[in-house]
């Protein structure tokens, strides 16, 4: 089968961990910031997280080269227009990215011009590739909360016109929900939908917890459900989309090899999941390569695909428009 020409929906891939590796070093000339090396294959073993992480924690180091040259209204519009482009070059017809909205506030930009700056490279993309694409905030889980309610007052600007979602993201520790069921609610009070990290690192509960307390709709990774029938048969009952990412999680020891990964166990028994990159640069990965690995490593066909891509479309934040012209991809 042609991976790369099949139509294709990512529905979990983060700005910071794909931006290309030749653009951290333009960018970093433009700023005047000292790299560890100029070198741009050092530079990319620098970004991709090697096979041998022992966790997340190891993972999640990755992301401090990019977001050095993230700091700039400039910087985060060019690396969100390339990251579109990349995806429209391999047939992703609708990309939801999410980001860390005050991980780019070190230089003096405001959370505004943040915003303006990720939806304005996005459109400029849309305008010349067949792709649309929404953005997701995700709120760090280690972060402090106090500026939590302030991003979502100001994003609500772009409110279902490029900003969709309301993530939480980084290291995930057991029963983290709890505290951020006031910040999940007035998200939704506000028309944000939402989407969870949660049982990626071995917590089936926490999955339990950010559908039953913060109202997730989907979930990001969401794997562990596997060992906690209560999250397996809560996601099962009320149809939450698993937003699978099959490289990170071996990259991650989510999962110890992908035969081991639970997506076909899943789709078998009528789960809603979706494939996805989760960051492409960081997992050094492409949405062609997670199809193609998944359905080789599980002898899914054409038909099986298409499912998939169905169940994409239906759990997308995307307007009825966007889920139409998406449908007509379908086979
Ligand atoms: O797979 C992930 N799990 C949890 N957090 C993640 C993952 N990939 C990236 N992040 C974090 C690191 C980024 O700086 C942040 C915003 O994109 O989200
Ligand atoms: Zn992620």
């Amino acid at each position: 089968m042609n991976y790369f020409d099949l139509p294709k929906i990512d529905l979990h891939c983060h700005l910071d961990g794909s931006v290309r590796p030749e653009t951290i070093i333009a960018l970093a000339a433009e700023q005047n910031i000292t790299l560890p090396s100029n070198d741009i294959e050092e530079i990319r073993t620098l970004m991709i997280a090697p096979e041998t992480c022992t966790d997340l924690g190891e993972y999640l180091q990755r992301f401090d080269l990019p977001l050095s040259v993230m700091q700039t209204a400039a910087g985060i519009e060019r690396i969100s227009f390339e990251l579109f482009e990349d995806a429209a070059q391999e047939n992703v017809k609708y990309l939801e990215v999410r980001f860390g909205p005050m991980l780019h506030l070190e230089q003096g930009l405001t959370l505004e011009q943040v915003f303006d700056s990720v939806v304005a490279g996005m459109k400029r993309a849309e305008a010349m590739y067949d792709i649309k694409g929404n953005y997701i905030l995700s709120i760090l889980r280690h972060m402090p909360k106090d500026r939590i309610k302030e991003v979502l007052d100001t994003a609500a600007k772009y409110l279902n016109d490029g900003i969709v979602a309301f993530d939480l993201a980084g290291g995930e520790a057991p029963g983290f929900c709890a505290e951020f069921v006031p910040y999940a609610e007035y998200a939704i009070e506000k028309g944000y939908r939402v989407t969870i990290h949660a049982g990626e690192q071995g917590v089936g509960q926490n999955v339990f917890d950010a559908v039953s307390l913060l109202g997730a709709e989907r979930v990001g990774h969401g794997i562990h459900i596997t060992g906690h029938e209560g999250a397996y048969d809560l996601v099962k009952a009320q149809n939450i989309a698993l937003e699978t990412c099959p490289s990170s999680n071996v990259q991650t020891k989510a999962v110890e090899n992908l035969a081991n990964h639970p997506v076909k166990a899943f789709y078998q028994d009528g789960i809603q999941i979706t494939i996805n990159t989760d960051n492409r640069t960081v997992s050094n990965t492409t949405m062609t390569d997670e199809v193609r690995k998944v359905m080789e490593e599980f002898n899914l066909n054409r038909e099986d695909y298409f499912n998939i891509y169905n169940i994409s479309i239906e759990h997308a934040f995307a307007s009825d428009e966007v889920k139409q012209h998406l449908s007509t991809f379908s086979e």
